[in-house]
């Protein structure tokens, strides 16, 4: 039998390792995560973020190991790591559109009810859902068909299906692509919250919102992990400042590590048009 993780477990990856074809797309990668932090997997495109995240909820077959407190993810299917506690979103949100917030949250929850119970919710919303209502800001959105919701919106309602699943551990595949800067802001403060007693596992290409809201962050470069550390600490690694942030060198990271995107942006621009001068 599948029982779900307590809340104070830990995830634990060690010397994760996924091939396709032959092809090493994760080649010994080991992180752990604790409930109570935002952590972040970054690394260039194709470095292998999502194959970690596909491993550990049994999407891809890998080796080495992935646990939840005692309990070993790999070789599970996914049915059963979902039962475990540890839920995710994809880069595309995967709600039904033409149903309501409402009806989504409801499917969502409804691998824990009884037929009683189900009878229940059809009368009144049941606690734990407005409870994931609340947390994630969509209590006024309760009947909006999610078709219609804002982009961050979808996202909020994704990670509001997984609270209802009493998911222990939330794995985040690019929640703040396409956001605006509010909804990003929304979004951080949101995953900051949930995080006080989940792990909160972020894959992201949104250098300022990682450095907003990563408590710890690990580094993936071809597969390996480059570096791994606090936000100061991986800025400052050479490794990273080499192959992750580009040609820009040392002094652009400096620079971005302490001025706002923008300025970031701007810094980047001009010794851009200094080297062609
Ligand atoms: N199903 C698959 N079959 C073959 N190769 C794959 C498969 N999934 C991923 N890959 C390859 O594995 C490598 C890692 O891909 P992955 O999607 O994990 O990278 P990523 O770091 O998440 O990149 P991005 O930031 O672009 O999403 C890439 O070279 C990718 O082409």
């Amino acid at each position: 039998m599948t029982t779900p993780s307590s809340s104070g477990d830990s995830l634990v990856v060690t010397d994760l390792h996924v091939e396709f074809s032959g092809f090493v797309a994760v080649g010994g990668v080991s992180f752990d995560a604790h409930p109570g932090e935002v952590r972040f997997l970054i690394g260039p495109n194709g470095a292998g973020k999502t194959t970690c995240i596909d491993a550990i909820t049994g999407l891809s077959a890998a080796t080495g190991s992935a646990k939840l407190g005692e309990q070993e993810l790999l070789g599970r299917p996914v049915h059963k790591i979902v039962r475990l506690g540890v839920g995710r979103t994809f880069q595309t949100a995967s709600v039904f559109n033409e149903l309501s917030v409402l009806q989504n949250l409801d499917i969502a929850a409804g691998r824990h009810r009884r037929w009683t119970s189900l009878l229940r919710t059809r009368r009144g919303v049941d606690p734990s859902i407005m409870q994931a209502l609340e947390e994630t800001g969509l209590v006024d959105e309760l009947a909006t068909p999610a078709g219609i919701l804002s982009h961050g919106q979808k996202q909020w309602l994704e990670i509001a299906m997984l609270l209802v699943q009493d998911a222990q551990v939330l794995l985040l595949d690019e929640p703040v692509a396409g956001m605006s800067h509010d909804e990003r802001t929304a979004t951080g403060e949101l995953l900051q919250r949930i995080a006080a007693k989940r792990i909160v596992l972020v894959v992201e290409h949104d250098m300022d919102f990682m450095r907003r809201y990563a408590t710890r962050v690990t580094v993936l470069h071809q597969g390996k992990v480059l570096s791994q550390g606090t936000v100061a600490e991986v800025q400052a690694d050479p490794k990273v400042q080499e192959v992750y942030l580009g040609t820009a060198g040392a002094a652009t990271t400096a620079a971005m590590a302490a001025v706002p995107e923008e300025a970031a942006a701007e810094l980047a621009n001009l010794q851009e048009e200094d080297s062609h001068a």
